[in-house]
């Protein structure tokens, strides 16, 4: 939860930075390079590639999702102003370190074999997300987006 949450907070950056240089929000190559280089990776990890597939592809949508918000908001007011070197390249650098961890927190999660209990579960993290004051409604959206798969089983 916290590594999504994380991913999610980069792709508010990816976002702000898109917005003032003008790029388009969405890069389908680089889509399909960070899921096949999770895909090898999860390997390592015991994880299928079906599973590996399906968890980024959500975790790119909930990016995507946290990413037209912030442009959406962007015509409406100034966005805040990015620390020098923030720029795409090094914050695709971020997002690629963030996957190890989101892998092996996968690998986790699923030997834990939570099964009937994994939407009470995932419920719960959620729902305690609610009780942080302050906390953006955009974010857990993107939250409940990025772990859609979680309790799939295969
Ligand atoms: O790297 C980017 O350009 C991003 O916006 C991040 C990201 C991702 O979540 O990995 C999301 C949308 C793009 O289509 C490609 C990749």
């Amino acid at each position: 939860m916290r590594v999504i949450e994380q991913r999610n907070d980069t792709a508010r950056l990816v976002a702000i930075y898109k917005s003032k240089a003008r790029l388009p929000l969405e890069d389908l190559k680089r889509e399909q390079e960070v899921i096949a280089s999770a895909v090898e990776a999860g390997k390592r990890h015991g994880l299928s590639e079906d599973r590996v597939r399906t968890f980024f592809a959500d975790q790119i949508k909930a990016s995507k999702f946290v990413q037209s918000a912030v442009m959406t908001n962007g015509l409406f007011e100034k966005l805040p102003d990015l620390a020098p070197g923030e720029d795409l390249a090094s914050l695709r650098i971020v997002l690629d370190q963030m996957q190890e961890e989101l892998l092996s927190s996968l690998a986790a999660f699923d030997n834990a074999n939570y099964r009937e209990r994994c939407r009470i579960l995932v419920g719960t993290a959620l729902e305690s997300k609610k009780r942080q004051k302050g906390y953006p409604l955009m974010m857990m959206a993107a939250t409940a987006q990025a772990t859609l798969s979680l309790c799939k089983s295969d």
